[in-house]
This record gives structure tokens, sequence and C-alpha cells, in this order.
């Protein structure tokens, strides 16, 4: 840690006391300014420090059991979790625990705990390591992890929590030959094209990011416009699309796409996004319900609880509570037929989400077909290279979960299915 330690872990203590005490995603928080006082290697560590700590929380919290009587307020708690996850990882001793009373003292409210602090991180320090790995990987809360487990079932469920815990490494999307990539920044090519990099650094630096030859997209997100497979020409429409990582996946194909998005921050990003690696869009900042058209193809990405991108964002599981999935679902159905209108005769649609529920996928295609007399399910379409076919649902779906792959690092939950109107 740099000089600069005591401002880093300040700031990834304050990120703490956003998600779990005021349920706010760690994303949202950094996007509104949390971090803007740091420089940008000191945000990265802030950031990576709190992400490690939500990721070992449940053993944290386990070990500090043992040498606290009753527990803290919230902001101490998050001192006292921050600086177990450095110590049981290897952190230096001195640095963490200096850090830790300094936050503590220089607080109002907090200061008359800075002795507790130092005798409870010291004891950390002494055996926390050896006791760390003793302990069980963390689980997912329970609002989630029942109807996970329903789902699934409690084996499956125990390889997701080990991949949540085991964290995600980098994908990149090429724009152009993905095993040149491979080669020029050192990655390993995945079986589906997307290219892996386990410890990448700092992303920017990589070879080829200024020059706009890839972009990062989890091997699991690239695939829903690899199942779509727009043609020269087409024209496509991608609903829900920033920051634009499919959209970018289709201009790529050389098909005409019309890129929706109703956030306009988001689909700044995807405009940015565009330039940079130099492919067009119409860019249309708008509500999904506003469209109106006939187009060849579409995608809807639909905006759902993101329960399958867990082992890259920690913090969900604590920032919510599941109390908004069912206005999600709702919304999720009324995109989807609003979406299958938008379609010619003949055309396909690819709907998918990064959830792990299956009422945020497999229901939601069973429940269309049952709606739309004139719309099937090509389940052969989903079967592209890297898909080993027992991931394909009953309803002619693909299932994808955190724990396939797991030799190779993993992928994020998603689920996808490729939706054909009659002619
Ligand atoms: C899963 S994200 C999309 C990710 C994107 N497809 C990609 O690959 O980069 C879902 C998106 O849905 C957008 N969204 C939510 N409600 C919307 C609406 N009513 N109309 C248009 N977009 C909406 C959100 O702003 C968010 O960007």
């Amino acid at each position: 840690m740099s000089k600069s330690g005591y401002q880093t872990r300040r700031s990834a203590v304050h990120l703490l006391d956003k998600v779990m005490g005021d349920g706010r995603l760690m994303s949202d928080v950094i996007q509104a300014g949390a971090l803007q006082k740091l420089d940008p290697a000191d945000r990265a560590r802030a950031q990576r420090l709190a992400t490690e700590t939500l990721r070992s929380l449940e053993r944290a919290d386990r070990l500090l059991q043992k040498h606290l009587k009753k527990t803290p307020a919230m902001t101490v708690q998050n001192v006292l979790r921050l600086a177990t996850v450095e110590l049981c990882q290897g952190g230096a001793a001195h640095g963490v625990i200096n850090d830790a009373v300094e936050i503590v003292s220089k607080g109002k409210r907090t200061a008359g705990m800075k002795g507790l602090v130092n005798a409870v991180l010291r004891k950390v320090a002494d055996k926390g390591q050896e006791d760390w790995d003793k302990l069980r990987v963390p689980r997912l809360p329970k609002w989630l992890r029942k109807p996970l487990a329903q789902a699934y079932c409690n084996e499956v469920m125990l390889e997701i929590e080990a991949a949540h815990f085991a964290g995600a490494p980098l994908d990149l999307t090429a724009k152009g030959d993905a095993a040149a990539l491979a080669e020029a920044v050192g990655g390993r090519l995945l079986p589906s094209g997307s290219v892996r990099l386990q410890d990448a650094g700092q992303v920017t630096a990589l070879p080829g990011f200024t020059q706009g030859q890839w972009w990062v997209q989890d091997a699991a997100a690239a695939l829903p416009a690899k199942v779509l497979k727009a043609q020269p020409g087409e024209k496509v429409l991608d609903l829900c699309a920033a920051p634009g990582g499919k959209t970018m996946q289709i201009a790529a194909a050389g098909a005409h796409v019309t890129a929706v998005d109703d956030n306009p921050a988001r689909m700044e990003r995807l405009r940015e996004n565009l330039k940079r690696v130099q492919l067009q869009a119409k860019v249309v900042v708008g509500d999904v319900m506003a469209q109106e058209g006939q187009y060849d193809a579409i995608l809807l990405d639909a905006p759902c609880s993101a329960t399958g991108t867990i082992r890259r964002h920690p913090d969900l599981p604590f920032a919510k509570d599941g109390s908004e999935f069912g206005d999600l679902i709702g919304m999720q159905e009324v995109f989807l037929d609003h979406a299958i209108g938008l379609l010619k005769p003949g055309g396909r649609l690819v709907f998918c989400t990064c959830s792990l529920l299956p009422d945020e996928g497999e229901v939601q295609v069973e429940e269309a077909v049952a709606r739309w007399a004139d719309i099937t399910v090509d389940r052969d379409a989903v079967l592209i290279d890297g898909v080993d076919p027992a991931w394909i649902t009953e309803e002619g779906g693909l299932r994808l979960r955190p724990d396939y792959w797991a030799a190779q690092g993993g992928m994020d939950g998603f689920y996808m299915a490729m939706l054909r109107k009659g002619a």
C-alpha cells in the first residue's frame, strides 16, 4: 500500500458503510463521486479492498466474533472487517492496524473504540491467517440462497458460492481476430472465442486498448450476440443496450444496429465505447416501450436482478433484499412482448438476462411461447462454440452458471434463448 494507504482504506470503509448501511450498490456510490478525491491508482485499490472485504465478509465476521463481546457500531465493524480481510490475506500488520486505529480515532462517534480495534486486530494478526483457511466458503444471504437452492440444489449452490468466492478474471471480446488478440495481450483463447486474462493489471494499459481492438466483456455476456449471429446489412435492434458490449458485437458483424437505452449516462458510455472501437450504431436514448418499426433481428438484454454477476459484484447480496425482483420480472415480460411485436415475420429475437433466477429466464420464455402462437424457441441456435449441450434447458434456452468452466476461472451466470417468429 502506498503512503496514501490511510485515505485508501478510509474510502474503502466508506464504500462498505454505503453498501451495508444504506443498501447502495458500490458502482452507484462510486459513480456519485465517492472516490473522486483519490488518484486513479488509489481509487482502484479502495474499490478492490472493499470488493475483497465483501467477498470474504462472512469469514471476517466469524473470525471477529471470537474477539468481540457485542457487535460494535457499523463503521467500527467495517473497519475491523476490512483490516481482518487484509491481515488474513497477508497484509503487513503494522500498516493495516495503524490505519484502522487512525480511521476510528478520527471519527467523533468512533474515537472511543480505538483501544478495542487495536486489541482485536492484534489478536487477528497473531493467529487469524491460520484460522482463516479453516473457515467455510462464504454463503449467500438466506433471502437469495433459498430461491437459488430451490432452482438448482444445495450441492450446486455450494459450487456457485465457491465460484463467487474465487472472483472473476478479465475477459475481452476482440473486434477482429480473437486468436491474434490472445497472443498480443498474453491471454488465453476460450472455447467460445473470448480472451481471458487472469491478472490483467490496468485495463487501459493493455495492448490494443487505445486502438480500439477489443472491449471488456465477460465470456458469458458475449454469448447472446453470438447466438443472434447478426449478418452484414441486417436491420438489428439492441434493446437495453448500454454500455454497449453487445451493440459493439452486432456492429462488428456488419449489421445496421439501433441501440436503445433510457439511461443517458450509460448511453454516453456507449457512445464513448463505439468511438474508441470505431464502430457505428444508431444511438437512441429512450424507453423500450416507445420503440416502433420492424426489425430482422432483436436482442433484448432486459434489466434484471443481476444475480449472475455476484462474483464480480459481491456487494449485490448485501445492498439488495430481493424486494424489487417482482417489478423486474413484470418489466421483463412487458419488454419481451413489445420486442416480439417489433419483429418482422420470420425474424428472430434473443432474450437474455444476467440472472440466476429461472423467473427471469426459463419461465419468461416458457410463458412468452404460451402467449404468442407464432413464436417458437430455436434450441439449435444456442448450441454455438464453447457451449456444452448439457447447459441447454427444457424449453430450449441456454442456462449459464458461475460454476461452469470452473477450472478456467468460471463465467457469469446468464440465461438466453432464441425466439423465432413465423414467416
Ligand atoms: C443488463 S443492462 C444492459 C447491458 C448491455 N446490453 C450491454 O451488453 O452492455 C440493462 C439496461 O436496461 C436499461 N433499461 C432499464 N429500463 C429501461 C427502459 N424502460 N427502456 C430502455 N432501457 C432500459 C438500463 O439502463 C440498463 O442499461
